[in-house]
């Protein structure tokens, strides 16, 4: 079977990889399965800095061929907070009420039609011979005036998406998937997907 390390440890990104590939045959491994590997730092400005930084690491670490994924949420009326802080928004240790609390209150009084957001996703691949490639994904949303439903992660529950009628978090795992951020730059990479197979990773 063909296999993908998806080089996070982020079990709701590593769900949402799982249900995308394993319908196209491919098993997908994580962070999680493997034993001592240390957090890359994301010193990165941008999705896609972190994004390759992620990749490459991993790749050069594992000898494989690895994604990695950095995503974010994009608020207009924040100028593009929290973006590529998304998961330190209140501080270290990713606590997602803290950050989505902290999203309120610089919202506060800010109409719902002002609220626009965004979601962005870059997965970068990443050989072990150092070849790096980044594709992108965005979903576009308004932000809620309170938290709704319990599926997902991070800031789901606050992030309403006007084609669903619903936050992210009322969705099941397969309707995320049919509109994400992550599920559009995933599909971006399933064009070059047989070239990622030429060699390596078949197991
Ligand atoms: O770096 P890895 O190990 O992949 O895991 P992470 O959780 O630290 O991931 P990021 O550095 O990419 O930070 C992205 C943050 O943005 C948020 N985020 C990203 N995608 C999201 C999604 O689909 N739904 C809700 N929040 C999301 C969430 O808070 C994440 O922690
Ligand atoms: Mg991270």
């Amino acid at each position: 079977m063909k296999r993908m390390i998806i080089a996070t440890k982020n079990k709701g990104k590593v769900a949402e990889f799982q249900q995308l590939l394993t319908k196209k045959g491919i098993e997908v491994l994580s962070l999680l399965d493997y034993n001592d590997i240390p957090d890359v730092e994301e010193t990165g400005t941008t999705f896609a800095e972190n994004a390759i930084l992620k990749a490459t690491t991993i790749a050069n670490m594992l000898h494989e061929t690895v994604i990695a994924d950095d995503s974010g949420l994009i608020v207009d009326a924040l100028d593009g907070e929290p973006g590529v802080y998304s998961a330190r928004y209140a501080g270290e240790g990713k606590n997602d009420q803290a950050n989505i609390e902290k999203v309120f209150k610089k919202l506060q009084g800010v109409p719902f039609e002002q609220r626009t957001a965004r979601f962005h996703c870059t997965l970068a691949i990443a050989k072990p011979n150092g070849d790096v490639t980044t594709v992108d994904g965005v979903c576009e949303g308004y932000i809620t005036e309170k938290p709704i439903g319990e599926n997902g992660f991070g800031y789901d529950p606050i992030f309403f998406v006007p084609e669903k009628q619903r936050t992210m978090a009322q969705l099941t795992k397969e309707e995320k998937n049919e509109i994400s951020h992550r599920a559009k730059a995933l599909q971006h990479l399933l064009y070059t997907w047989d070239k990622l197979f030429e060699k390596g990773n078949e197991s």
